[in-house]
This record gives C-alpha cells, sequence and structure tokens, in this order.
C-alpha cells in the first residue's frame, strides 16, 4: 500500500507487529536520557535498530556515544524513557522474550567474572546456570579453550592478562549457544590474529541462520565481516546498512572513512528526524566530491527501521521529494499469547540455577581467605574484647587516707577486742580488701590536694579519737552527745566526675563498712542486726547479690555481633557481585532478584550459624557470662538476629551504589543501634520519645527477650521472651521484601 500525507509519499511496508516478531532484535522510538530534569543528557534520541534474525549486526560509535546503554536497554537492565524494544518475539521481562534467559548470551563491557576462580570453574558456573549439563559443559569448554586460545583451565582469572581475561568472559557467553549473541566490545586487547579467528567463528555461527549476533567494537574495520553494522552517533544511527553498500555508497575504502563522511554530514546537514542520509546528501553532496559521484542517492535506502520493519536498506525507497516519508506510528502492540499454568507464578527458583549460585557463594568464600578469616575471627576477637574490657570493677582505684588515729597509717595491727583505740585501722582494713589502693597522707589538705590533682579518687579520713567515740556513741545510743556523734565519723570526700568509678567506691565504703560493723558486733557480742542498716535486700529473684554490667549488656552485645557481621558480610559481597557486573551478567542470564538472594541466605545462614556458636561459646563457656535459662532458646534467638542482620545487608547492598556508601550506611546504623536498642543502657532510662522510637527498633525487644532467658530463665511462654522472636520476624519480611523490591525497580 502507498499513501500521501501532507504531500508527502509513504511507500509500501510491511511495518507489522509480525516483522517485529521475526526479527531478533526490533528497537523503536527508542529515548534514553540521563541525569535531572534540568540538566537531562539524552543518549537514545528516537532511534531506530533492526536485527534480523542470522545475522551479524556490528553496532558501530565513537565512544560516550551509547552502545553500551543501548545493549543493555536490550537486555532488560536499563529501562527506556519511551519506546519499545522487542528480542526473540518479545519484549523484555515479557513471557515470550528470551531476555532474561538463556536464549541470550550478554557479555558486557566490564569484566563481570570472579577473579578467585579458574577458567573452568568460571565455565562450569554459568555453564550451570544455563542449565548445561556438566559433561557438555566439559566438552564445550575444551573447543572454546582451543578457538580462544585459552591456558590452561586450572588458571585464576585474576591472574591472566586482560586480553585472556576478556576472552574467558567470552567463553562464558559462548559456552551455552545461545540464539543471540549480545557482545560489548569483545576483541578489544586481542590481538588481530585471534581477532580474525573468533570473527570467523561468528560468521560459522549465523551460517545456520539460527543465532544472531550483536557486536560492539572500537575496530571499525573489523566489521566488514558484519552482515550489517550500525552507525550510531548523536542518539540516532547515521546509517544501517551492510558493510559493503555503505563503502560503495560513500564510495570509501574503509568503514571507517564511510563513518567519518556521515559524521561530517551530519555534522553540516539539517538534522532531520528521519533519513539523515539522504536528506543530508542532497544537500551536502556539491560540497564533497565523493558524494557527488554516486550516482543514486535520491533512490538510496532509507535508515531502517525508521519506517517499521524494513531491515534492507536498499530495497526501501524513498518518495520523490527530497522529504522523508513520515515514521509511522503503530501502536504498541500485545504481548504474544504465552500459555502458562497457575503452578509456573509458583516457580520463584530453578534447580540449576540455585545449585550454581550456592556452589558459587562456597568456592567464592574459600577462595577469599582474608574474609574467612575475618569470618571465623571476627566473633571470637569481639566477644573476647567485650568480655574482658567490659562490666568488670574498676581495680586499684587509689584513696587519699588520712588517719589521724594513727598518722601516716593504712594499714597496721589491730585488736580484736571489743573496746581497742585503733578502730579507724580495723575499717581501713576491710576497706583495703575492696582491692583499692590505700595511700597515707598526713592532713586533710594535702590529701585533698592530691585529689584535686587527680592522684587519688577519694579522701577517707578518720578522726582523732574515732575508736573512743565510736564507742561512746554505740554505748550511749540515744544519750549520745554531738561530740562523740561528730567525732566517729568517718568523712568521705569523691572526686564524683566519673560515674562508674564514684557507684563502686560508694558502694565499697558502705560493703567495707557493714563487715566492719558486723566484725565489731562479733567482738562485742551484740546483735550484728543491731548496727547494721534498718534496710535488709533480700536474696534477689533474679540476677547475683551484687549485679555485674558484663551481664547486664553482654545479651545485647551479643545480638549486636552477630548482627553487624552480617550486614558487613552481606552486603559486601552483595555489593562485590554487584559492582563488577556480574550481578548484571546472571540477571541476563535469567537468574532472578529472589534466587540471588536466596542463594545468598543459605551460604550467609551457614557462616552466620557459626559464628552465633563461637559468640555464646566464648561468652559462656570462656568468659562465665550468666546462663539462667535456656541456651536454646538464646540460641536461636541470636541466629534469628543474625539472619535480621542479614536481610539488612541485602537491603543496604541494593540501595548503595558502592561499598563505600554501604559501609556509610551501615557504620551510620550502628552507633544508633547500640544506643537506642537498649544495649548498654536500659531504655527506661531513655528521652520518652526516643524510648518509643527504640521500641520499634530490630534490636531493642530481642535484647530484652535474651536478657529475659540468659538473666531471668524465662522461657517462650513469657511474652517478653516471645516478643524478640515476633519483632525481630517481623524486620526480617521488612528488609527482605524491601530488598525484593529494589532489586525489581532499580534498573536505572
Ligand atoms: N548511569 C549513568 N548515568 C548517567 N550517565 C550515564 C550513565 N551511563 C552512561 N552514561 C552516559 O551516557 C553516555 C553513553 O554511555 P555508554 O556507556 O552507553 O557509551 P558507549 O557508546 O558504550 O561508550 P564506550 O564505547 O566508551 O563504552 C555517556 O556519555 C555516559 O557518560
Amino acid at each position: 500500500m502507498s499513501g500521501s500525507v501532507g504531500g508527502r509519499k509513504l511507500m509500501p511496508q510491511q511495518s507489522t507487529v509480525w516483522t517485529r516478531r521475526q526479527n531478533a532484535v526490533a528497537v523503536r522510538r527508542a529515548c534514553k536520557m540521563y541525569g535531572p530534569k534540568s540538566s537531562r543528557h539524552i543518549v537514545l534520541d528516537s532511534l531506530n535498530m533492526t536485527v534480523p534474525k542470522g545475522c551479524i549486526y556490528g553496532l558501530l560509535g565513537a565512544s560516550g556515544c551509547g552502545k553500551t546503554t543501548l545493549l543493555s536497554c536490550i537486555v532488560g537492565r536499563r529501562r527506556l524513557n519511551s519506546g519499545e524494544i522487542w528480542v526473540l518475539g518479545g519484549q523484555p521481562g515479557s513471557k515470550g522474550s528470551g531476555v532474561p534467559g538463556p536464549r541470550v548470551g550478554y557479555m558486557p563491557q566490564e569484566l563481570a567474572l570472579y577473579g578467585e576462580f579458574t577458567i573452568k570453574e568460571t565455565l562450569k558456573y554459568f555453564g550451570w546456570i544455563a542449565g548445561m549439563s556438566t559433561e557438555d559443559i566439559e566438552t564445550r569448554t575444551t573447543f572454546l579453550l582451543d578457538l580462544l586460545q585459552l591456558p590452561f583451565p586450572e588458571r585464576h582469572v585474576k591472574n591472566l592478562s586482560g586480553g585472556q581475561q576478556r576472552r574467558v568472559s567470552m567463553a562464558a557467553t559462548f559456552l551455552h549457544e545461545p540464539e543471540l549473541l549480545i557482545l560489548d566490545e569483545p576483541t578489544s586487547g586481542v590481538d588481530p590474529v585471534l581477532r580474525q579467528k573468533i570473527w570467523n567463528y561468528l560468521v560459522e555461527l549465523v551460517a545456520s541462520k539460527t543465532t544472531t549476533v550483536i557486536i560492539t567494537t572500537h575496530y571499525i574495520d573489523e566489521t566488514k565481516q558484519a552482515t550489517t553494522v550500525g552507525l550510531m552517533r548523536g542518539g540516532k544511527f547515521l546509517a544501517e546498512e551492510s558493510p559493503e553498500e555503505l563503502l560503495r555508497r560513500y564510495n570509501s575504502d574503509s568503514l571507517e572513512d564511510a563513518f567519518l563522511k556521515l559524521s561530517i554530514l551530519q555534522n553540516r546537514g539539517k538534522r532531520r528526524r528521519s533519513s539523515i542520509t539522504s536528506s543530508v546528501l542532497a544537500a551536502n553532496a556539491a560540497s564533497i566530491p565523493e558524494l557527488q559521484d554516486m550516482p543514486d542517492f535520491e533512490t538510496q535506502s532509507e535508515i531502517s527501521g525508521e519506517f517499521g520493519d524494513n531491515m534492507s536498506l536498499a530495497n526501501v525507497k524513498v518518495g520523490t521529494g527530497s522529504e522523508p516519508p513520515s515514521p509511522t506510528t503503530d501502536p504498541v502492540p500485545p504481548e504474544d499469547e504465552v500459555e502458562s499454568s497457575w503452578t509456573d507464578n509458583l516457580k520463584v527458583y530453578t534447580s540449576h540455577h540455585m545449585k550454581a549460585l550456592i556452589w558459587k557463594n562456597m568456592l567464592w568464600m574459600c577462595r577469599n581467605i582474608g574474609v574467612l578469616i575475618f569470618t571465623i575471627a571476627m566473633p571470637i576477637f569481639q566477644t573476647t574484647f567485650f568480655c574482658l574490657a567490659i562490666g568488670h570493677d574498676p581495680a586499684g582505684l587509689k584513696l587519699a587516707v588520712v588517719n589521724n588515729e594513727r598518722p601516716g597509717m593504712v594499714s597496721c595491727e589491730y585488736n580484736q577486742s571489743c573496746y581497742t583505740d585503733d578502730l579507724g585501722c580495723r575499717y581501713l582494713d576491710h576497706l583495703a580488701t575492696r582491692k583499692h589502693d590505700l595511700i597515707p597522707y598526713d592532713s586533710y589538705d594535702e590529701a585533698l590536694y592530691a585529689l584535686k590533682k587527680g592522684w587519688a579518687w577519694g579522701i577517707v579520713d578518720i578522726p582523732y579519737n574515732f575508736s573512743s567515740y565510736l564507742t561512746e556513741r554505740l554505748e550511749m545510743g540515744k544519750n549520745a552527745d554531738d561530740v562523740a556523734v561528730n567525732g566517729s565519723d568517718i568523712d568521705i570526700q569523691l572526686d564524683m566526675s566519673n560515674k562508674q568509678i564514684a557507684v563502686l567506691l560508694q558502694r565499697d565504703f558502705v560493703l567495707a563498712l557493714e563487715e566492719f560493723a558486723k566484725s565489731m558486733a562479733e567482738s562485742c557480742n551484740i546483735s550484728a542486726n543491731l548496727i547494721s542498716l534498718p534496710v535488709k535486700f533480700q536474696d534477689p529473684v533474679y540476677g547475683p547479690r551484687i549485679p555485674n554490667f558484663t551481664n547486664f549488656a553482654a545479651p545485647g552485645v551479643m545480638l549486636t555481633i552477630v548482627f553487624f557481621l552480617s550486614v558487613a558480610l552481606t552486603s559486601g559481597t552483595m555489593l562485590i557481585e554487584r559492582n563488577e557486573g556480574i550481578l548484571e551478567r546472571c540477571l541476563v542470564s535469567g537468574i532472578t532478584g529472589v534466587e540471588i538472594l536466596s542463594s545468598h541466605v543459605v551460604t550467609q545462614f551457614i557462616i552466620m550459624v557459626c559464628q552465633a556458636f563461637m559468640v555464646v561459646f566464648f561468652a559462656v563457656y570462656v568468659y562465665n557470662v550468666e546462663v539462667v535459662g535456656s541456651l536454646f532458646t538464646a540460641m536461636v534467638l541470636i541466629i534469628l538476629s543474625g539472619t535480621c542482620g542479614m536481610t539488612y545487608g541485602f537491603a543496604v547492598s541494593c540501595v548503595c551504589d558502592s561499598e563505600r556508601n554501604a559501609v556509610y550506611l551501615a557504620l551510620g546504623s550502628f552507633l544508633p543501634f547500640v544506643m537506642l536498642c537498649g544495649i548498654i543502657w536500659p531504655v527506661e532510662g531513655m528521652n520518652s520519645i526516643l524510648r518509643t522510637v527504640a521500641w520499634f527498633l530490630p534490636l531493642t525487644l530481642s535484647t530484652e527477650s535474651l536478657r529475659s532467658v540468659l538473666g531471668r530463665g524465662w522461657g517462650m511462654d513469657s511474652p517478653q521472651v516471645y516478643g524478640g522472636f515476633i519483632s525481630t520476624g517481623i524486620w526480617i519480611l521488612i528488609y527482605l521484601l524491601a530488598s525484593v523490591l529494589i532489586l525489581k525497580y532499580k534498573k536505572g
């Protein structure tokens, strides 16, 4: 059919959905921009591209012109701002399209390989992902090693040269013989002889008409063997034609020369939306001698896809006028009807994907000895540091003693009888058992000077005639005069700037006094109760008589160690995978985000369980952290918390684009977690607003829960215990959901 629109003559064409589906790749009116609205960078500008099945399509263009962007849109890793892409019969990501999946082999520009793996292991991994049997992988490996002149299969990828590494990447793409090969600069760094060999192989592949190759390269002339080349510039194709036709039409002896001429024309010419070739040629033919020689440029073929699906440019006749035909604006066609049952939706996992992923994760761990040591040693170090450094009573504190009863003496032989004149020494003796360092001073002023200088934490001032006044006070009782009462007081003055030390000294002064009183009562044959404080602390229901900060903080610290080690390990592993382009490559090959997450869940979970065991073993059996309740319940809670850390690590790696950002985010959340989750200070002591927030944080309820299990011996029937389990479970779901959603929608 032909027609006329606005005076322009339209040529017959077969621009149908059907033809789009027949092509290996069809791109229509593709627009892709980067950056914010204020400074948009247009990379693809209404670009059309048609790659018929069974051809080699050479995608050429200057560095930064958008080749990689176009390819990553074709493989479904980036989204167009507008326009359509059809790959192997469907739009990327839809059922019936080849992408993502093993029908497409994608070799990204980055290496996207694990340096720690050998060539053989690398190919095994990608072969398993594609669903190949191990025998088939071995057969193909032998063939590809020979074709690509790769060294021994046992060589580690990181020890290969740059060119060899790229060839391993190429072998991984060729391995499963996909229908569509998309190769982003596969031959860079490859010597000319081998380059020729690779091209010969590609020609051989497409000869069967079952394989299609799209290849980008900077070596323009190597694409002479391509069936079609697309010359890309300014977000469009300058031409999309067979190399022979381009050379002929532009009277060039090299493609580079043809490209140069086209570029000059584009620069000079009026840029029309379509058919830049013909219109620009018409305007500039006179000024470019070679172009004048071209006999029939009015009837030159149009840039392909502009008009639909007519791939052979030479076959597309332009109308009589210089105006190009207006492009058709087909509506977006419906997806292919692909039969699927409801059970297909439940098939989130593919067994060969999971096998490959878990094997790869384990192998990666074993090969990264540093990470392995970190993984094993960190929980032990951290538990050891905590148990040895935190919560123990400060010892050897210096106390300035002014013993006016026995000047200059802090330790003296004293009489054990009831009536004696050295009770001051007797009190000091009890004080000395608290392991403090008693330093004698001659006068109060000297002791005060020492206290002000920081040479002592407190002054113990025993008055003259302390013993006689104290005896009088005890004997006279309510009849004792003020002189006796005041004269029997030991004056204590403390440096209270350090709360922990001050509270400890206050406690020790009182404990020493209680012991002193008890021994006095025994000596004087009176009831000890008579001279003790009229407040009695009975045996505590939970916990020891003298509580220990280590026991208080240990549950939260154990959870924090396991939680944050999981965050670090998981986010680190995920980001390494993502930043080296491996994740991208895996996603294109059909592995889903859920599978990647799950494979990491399995491997990281095994590691995390080992870490949890080590933390508990060292805390409980080596450093004697008190455990009253069920160790099993405690272990389950710690493992659950580690799982929560893993899922948080996934979310961090999904949100952050670089390891540095992930470190900032993980570190940035570490301190708030430690401060707000009641790990080092009771939640009850927080600011009331923060306290409310704290209950919703991942480690608060679990810390309380673990404390109740370890310190009180409570079980799962207690709301305080199961509350921790429920809260951690909810956080795991939140982080998992967030990770999956981010992975799904954050394609750029
Ligand atoms: N994620 C991104 N955000 C912003 N700009 C980007 C992004 N990715 C690519 N670009 C820009 O888009 C343009 C096209 O990049 P692209 O990588 O597609 O070029 P290319 O033709 O493949 O280059 P080369 O041949 O050097 O690989 C470049 O100017 C690049 O800076």
